[in-house]
């Protein structure tokens, strides 16, 4: 696994080393040692999450107060563009977002750090996405930002008329939002 760098230096995308054979492939997923030495961070993740979403479809902009949850995202069936916005008040890079494509193909993980919000739309048919997170659900701490909030100005994959919940939809600017510190 190695890690490549982001315009925000707290947003990594991990490259799992792969090895093949004549049986098929093999690669590590996760590995809390190189995810610490990769990371500096001692995290236990305490849930995994598995959504499955079809095409055009967009989760987010989603995070939790008072209970932020690191996440690592991957995607075992098709294609997304992964997002991650900081939202930490205090950090050079607040309101800033960072995107990637994260594949079954290429097999990309994206590190969105506590203190951040995220958010993807699905490019291919569908998409099934693995994420591990540092903390529990906590519906009564959950914020959405909405997916095309002019003051962050996220470039999505062009083209897109996003099928989103009605949370989603329903969701404000960053300039309204509670913040992280
Ligand atoms: C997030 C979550 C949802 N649920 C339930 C609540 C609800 O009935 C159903 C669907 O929830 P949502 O509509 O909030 O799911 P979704 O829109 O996929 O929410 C997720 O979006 C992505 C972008 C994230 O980053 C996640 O942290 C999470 O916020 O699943 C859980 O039981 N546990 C969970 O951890």
């Amino acid at each position: 696994m190695k890690a490549v760098a982001t315009d925000i230096p707290e947003v990594l995308i991990f490259q799992p080393q792969i090895f093949s054979d004549a049986r098929g492939l093999f690669w590590e997923s996760f590995n809390e040692r190189r995810f610490f030495e990769l990371t500096g961070i001692k995290t236990a993740f305490v849930q995994d999450n598995h959504t499955k979403s079809v095409k055009d479809s967009l989760r987010g902009l989603h995070y939790q107060l008072h209970q932020p949850q690191g996440k690592l995202v991957r995607v075992v069936s098709g294609e997304i563009f992964d997002v991650a916005v900081d939202l930490r008040k205090s950090s050079p890079t607040f309101g800033r977002w960072v995107g990637a494509v994260l594949s079954a193909e290429n097999r990309q993980q994206m590190w969105v750090p506590a203190g951040f919000a995220h958010g993807f739309v699905v490019q291919s048919e569908s998409a099934e996405i693995l994420y591990k997170v540092t903390d529990f659900y906590a519906p009564e701490y959950e914020r959405t930002i909405r997916w095309n909030d002019p003051s962050i100005g996220i470039e999505w994959p062009i083209g897109i008329s996003p099928l989103l919940s009605a949370k989603d939809q329903a969701a404000g600017s960053l300039t309204n939002a509670e913040v992280f510190a």
